[in-house]
C-alpha cells in the first residue's frame, strides 16, 4: 500500500468527528501507521471546544472528516467550523451524514477489532456511544474508498476513550508549558535557544519512538503501576551499563520503519473492479517486497535482542523478552519468509536494479511459471546488452551506453560528438539530452515489450506469491503489532529517558516516588529546559498535601514565579510518562490533569479580549476541575481594574480551596496574602529580592510567607525615567495604603490565629497517628505539640 502516512514523522491519522445537539462529540481517530483505531466520545464543556482541541492536538490528523455544517445551537462554533478556524482547508472533508451510520460502526468494530468489543468496554456500545461508532463508520469508510485499503478482520487495535485513561494536559496548556514546540514571546522569560520538553527528549531513533514519546508528553500515564514499571527498568538501565549500552547497539540493528510496515500486514490492497486493468507496473509487488524485507530484517535482529536481554531483572524487560524474544512464533514466521523469499534479497534504488532484484525476490523452484518468466526476462536482457554490443561496433560508438528507466524501458545513450554527419537511420525516437542522444530502434523497442512483459508476468507471479506468504504472516498478526508496540517502547526508554539521564551529572536526576493521595513534595527541583541554558539554576522546593493544597507565590516582576511554575508542570509530566527528573528527591500524588492559566504578556492582545480569555480558561478549569488535578495560574485578574482583580483571584482561590485539587498562584497583589491568614490550607511562599542601591537583585530562592519588597514597581519606574518628584509623590502615597493594610492584616492574623492553631495541631496529631514511629516517641512528640500548641509557636 501506497500511503501518505509512510514519511517519517507526518501525521498519519484520519479522524472522522460528529457531535449532537446535546455538545457531545463522538470521535473516531485512525491511525493508519500503527492499524490502530482510537474512539472516543465525551460532553464538550466549553464553547471553545477545549476537549476537542486537546485531541486534535494529541493525533494531529492529516485528514479530517465532518458531516455538513448545521446551525450551531447556542453559540457553540460547530465541529466543522473549528477544523476551519484551526486548520488548513486542505485537511477537511466533509462527507454526507449517511456516512455516519453508528449501526454500520458497531458492526465494523465487531468484525475489524482485534479483540472482542465486551473487552474493551463497548458491549453496550451501541446506545450509549453511537456518536464515536457513527464517526468510524464515516472515517473507515472514507479510507477504503480514497486510500483503497481493506483492514483484515480481527486485526485492528481498537482502544476506547483511551486519552482519559491518561493524563489531560488542555491544548492551552500545552503551548503554555512548552511541551510540544516553545513559545516564540518571552512569556516564561524564554530565550531563542530555549527548546521545548519533546525537543530535548527527541533523540528516539526510529518514526514509532518519536511518536509514542510526543503521545506520551501530551498524555502521561495515571497508573503508578506502569509508571514504576518503567521507572524499574530506568533503574536497570542506570545501573547495569551492559545492558544499557548492549540495547543502545541492538536497537540500531532494527530497521527505523520497523513499526510502520509491521502493522500495515494488517491492511489488504482493494482490488480493483471495473477499472481497465493497469499493465503491472511492479510497484504493488515492489512495496509488498521492500514490506517482507524491514521484517525480514527485523526478525533476524531478534535473536541479538534475546541475547542482550537474557539476565535482565526488571519486570518490564524481563516480559519484554517473555513475550518476542523467547516466543518461536517469531522463528517460525521467520522461516516461512525464508521458504519464499531469496535470502540475498535487498531494497535497491536504481530502477534496473531494482526491477531485477524484484524479479528475483522468489526463492527459484518456489513457482514454475515465474521460473520459465524469469528466464524469458533474462533472455530479453542478455539479447538487449548483445544488441548494445553490435551497435557498439556496427556504428563506431564505444560510448553508447544502455539505460533504464520504469517508463520506456532501456534507451541507447552517448555523446553527441561521436556522431560524425547524419545519425543512422536504425535510431529512432531520438532526442538530444545535453551534450548527449538519446534514442531507440525498431529491434530495441521490439526486445523491450518483450522484456517489459516477462518482467510484468514475474511481478504478476511474484505478488501471486507474496500474497500467498503475507496471508499466512498475517494470521499472526497480534505478534507483529506486539513487536512493534515493544519496539517503539525501548526506544523511548533506552534512546530518550536512558540517554537523556546518562548525559547529566551522575545524581543530578532522581527516581520520582508516587502515592495514591500523599502530598506532592518535590526538593531542589531544577526547570529541565532552563537548567541547561543557565549555569547557575537555582533548584526550588514544593510542598502541597490535602491540608496544605494551595501555595501563594509571591514576588516582584520577573522573580522567577512563571518559570517556577512551569517547572512544576514538566517535572510532574516527565514523572508521569516514567523518566527521572531533575530534582534531589519527589514524592508525588498522580497527577490526572494539569491546567494552567498564564497571562500571555501586555502586548499580545488588547486588556479586554486578555481578560476575557483569562474568564474563559478559569471558567473552563473551574467546570473540569477534579479532586487529583493540578492547577497553576499565573497572576489572575491582572488584565482588569486592580479592585476587581483582586476579587476575582480572593474568590477563584475560595473557589478552589476546599477542592482536593492541588493548586499553585503566583500574584502581585500582596493583599492575597492575607488568605493564609483566614485559610489554614493556604500557605504563602515569595522569591527573595535584594535591594541594594536602588537595584534589585534577584536571587530566585523561594521562601516561607510574604515579604514585601518595598516600592519595587517605583522603583523600576524610577530607573525608566519617572521624574523623581512624581515618585515621591507616588512614594507617599503607597505607604499611607499600605500602613491602612498592614494594620487590618494584623487583625485578621490575630482573628484567624486561634483557628490556624487548631487546624496545625490537628494535621500534626493527623501525621502522628499514620506515623511508624515507636511509643516512646510519638509519646514524647505529643509532648512537644502539647508544648508548642500553648505557647503559639504551631508553624504550618
Ligand atoms: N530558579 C532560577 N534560577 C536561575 N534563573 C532563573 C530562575 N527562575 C527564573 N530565572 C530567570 O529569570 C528570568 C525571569 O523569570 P520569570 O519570567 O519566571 O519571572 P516572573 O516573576 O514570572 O516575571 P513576570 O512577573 O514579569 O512574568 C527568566 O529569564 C529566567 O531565565
Amino acid at each position: 500500500m501506497e500511503d501518505e502516512g509512510a514519511g517519517g514523522d507526518r501525521s498519519s491519522f484520519v479522524i472522522g468527528v460528529i457531535e449532537n445537539r446535546a455538545k457531545e462529540v463522538g470521535m473516531a481517530a485512525f491511525d493508519l501507521r500503527s492499524a490502530s483505531l482510537h474512539l472516543s466520545q465525551y460532553i464538550e464543556t466549553s464553547c471553545s471546544y477545549q476537549n476537542t482541541k486537546t485531541l486534535f492536538l494529541f493525533y494531529d490528523p492529516m485528514i479530517i472528516i465532518v458531516p455538513p455544517i448545521k446551525l450551531a445551537p447556542d453559540g457553540m462554533v460547530g465541529v466543522s467550523e473549528l477544523v476551519d478556524k484551526h486548520y488548513p482547508s486542505n485537511r477537511k472533508i466533509t462527507v454526507s451524514r449517511s456516512y455516519f451510520d453508528d449501526t454500520k460502526g458497531a458492526v465494523l468494530v465487531k468484525i475489524l477489532a482485534a479483540k472482542e468489543p465486551s473487552a474493551l468496554g463497548l458491549d453496550t456500545y451501541q446506545k450509549q456511544y453511537y456518536l464515536c461508532l457513527a464517526a468510524a463508520a464515516a472515517t473507515i469508510k472514507w479510507i477504503e474508498a480514497e486510500k483503497g485499503i481493506v483492514v483484515t478482520n480481527h486485526s485492528l487495535t481498537v482502544t476506547f476513550n483511551g486519552s482519559f485513561d491518561h493524563m489531560n494536559i488542555d491544548s492551552t496548556s500545552v503551548q503554555n508549558l512548552e511541551i510540544i514546540d516553545p513559545l516564540c514571546s518571552g512569556v516564561w522569560g524564554t530565550n531563542n535557544k530555549k527548546r521545548s520538553l519533546f525537543q530535548m527528549l527527541k533523540t528516539t531513533k526510529t518514526f514509532g519512538g518519536g511518536r509514542l514519546l510526543r503521545a506520551n508528553l501530551l498524555q502521561p500515564l495515571k497508573d503508578i503501576d506502569t509508571i514504576n514499571a518503567r521507572l524499574d527498568c530506568l533503574d536497570e538501565l542506570m545501573s547495569n551499563e551492559e545492558l544499557f549500552f548492549g540495547l543502545v547497539q541492538v536497537l540500531r540493528k532494527f530497521p527505523k520503519e520497523t513499526d510502520k510496515v509491521l502493522c500495515h500486514f494488517c491492511f489488504k490492497t482493494t482490488k480493483a473492479t471495473g477499472e481497465v486493468v493497469k499493465p503491472a507496473n511492479g510497484r504493488k509487488s515492489q512495496i509488498m517486497i521492500a514490506n517482507i524485507i524491514i521484517l525480514k530484517s527485523a526478525l533476524d535482529a531478534l535473536p541479538l535482542l534475546s541475547k542482550v536481554l537474557k539476565n535482565a531483572k526488571s519486570d518490564l524487560l524481563c516480559n519484554i523478552y517473555k513475550s518476542i524474544c523467547d516466543n518461536d512464533k517469531y522463528t517460525k514466521i521467520r522461516k516461512r519468509i525464508g521458504d519464499v523469499i531469496d535470502e540475498d534479497a535487498v531494497h535497491a534504488r536504481a530502477p534496473f536494479v531494482a526491477c531485477t532484484q524484484h524479479c528475483f525476490a522468489i526463492k527459484a523452484g518456489v513457482d514454475g511459471l515465474l521460473d520459465v518468466a524469469r528466464r524469458s526476462f533474462c533472455d530479453t536482457s542478455e539479447a538487449i546488452y548483445d544488441l548494445a554490443n553490435k551497435y557498439r561496433e556496427e556504428f563506431n560508438l564505444p560510448k553508447l551506453k544502455i539505460p533504464f528507466n520504469n517508463r520506456q524501458g532501456f534507451y541507447f545513450s552517448f555523446p553527441q560528438r561521436d556522431i560524425q554527419g547524419k545519425l543512422p537511420d536504425k535510431f529512432i525516437q531520438v532526442m538530444r539530452n545535453g551534450k548527449n542522444i538519446h534514442c531507440s530502434s525498431f529491434e530495441l523497442t521490439s526486445l523491450n515489450v518483450r522484456n517489459k512483459s516477462a518482467s510484468a508476468e514475474c511481478f504478476i507471479r511474484t505478488e501471486a506469491c507474496l500474497e500467498g506468504l503475507i496471508d499466512a504472516i498475517r494470521e499472526d498478526i497480534s505478534l507483529l503489532t506486539l513487536l512493534a508496540e515493544i519496539l517503539c517502547l525501548l526506544d523511548m526508554i533506552v534512546n530518550s529517558f536512558a540517554h537523556m539521564i546518562s548525559t547529566k551529572p551522575l545524581g543530578s536526576y532522581s527516581r520520582p516516588e508516587f502515592t495514591e493521595s500523599g502530598p506532592m513534595a518535590i526538593d531542589a527541583g531544577r526547570h529541565p529546559i532552563l537548567e541547561s541554558l543557565h549555569n547557575d539554576f537555582i533548584p526550588n522546593n514544593l510542598f502541597l498535601s490535602e491540608a496544605s493544597n494551595m501555595v501563594i507565590v509571591m514576588g516582584p516582576n520577573m522573580s522567577g514565579k512563571s518559570t517556577y511554575l512551569q517547572q512544576v508542570c514538566l517535572l510532574i509530566i516527565l514523572a508521569q510518562i516514567g523518566c527521572y527528573i531533575p530534582a534531589r528527591f519527589a514524592s508525588l500524588r498522580v497527577v490526572d490533569r494539569i491546567f494552567t492559566r498564564i497571562g500571555r504578556g501586555d502586548n499580545i492582545e488588547s486588556n479586554s479580549s486578555t481578560f476575557m480569555n483569562e474568564m474563559r480558561e478559569t471558567s473552563f478549569l473551574m467546570q473540569n476541575v477534579s479532586p487529583r488535578s493540578l492547577i497553576v495560574m499565573d497572576e489572575l485578574g491582572r488584565s482588569t481594574s486592580s479592585s476587581d482583580g483582586l476579587a476575582i483571584a480572593w474568590s477563584c482561590c475560595e473557589h478552589l480551596l476546599p477542592l482536593k485539587a492541588y493548586t499553585i498562584f503566583t500574584t502581585h497583589m500582596e493583599a492575597l496574602s492575607e488568605m493564609a491568614a483566614i485559610y489554614p490550607n493556604v500557605k504563602v511562599l515569595h522569591f527573595t529580592v535584594d535591594l541594594r542601591n536602588n537595584r534589585l537583585d534577584f536571587k530566585f530562592h523561594l521562601k516561607d510567607g510574604s515579604k514585601h519588597v518595598p516600592h519595587y514597581g517605583l522603583l523600576l519606574a524610577g530607573v525608566a525615567g519617572l521624574p523623581s518628584s512624581v515618585v515621591k509623590t507616588a512614594k507617599d502615597i503607597t505607604a499611607r495604603i499600605t500602613e491602612k493594610d498592614s494594620k487590618r492584616m494584623n487583625i485578621n492574623s490575630e482573628q484567624y490565629h486561634s483557628i490556624q492553631m487548631n487546624y496545625r495541631l490537628a494535621q500534626r496529631l493527623i501525621c502522628l497517628k499514620y506515623s511508624s514511629q515507636s511509643e516512646d516517641d510519638i509519646r514524647q512528640a505529643l509532648e512537644n505539640l502539647k508544648d508548642s500548641y500553648k505557647e503559639g509557636r504551631l508553624t504550618s
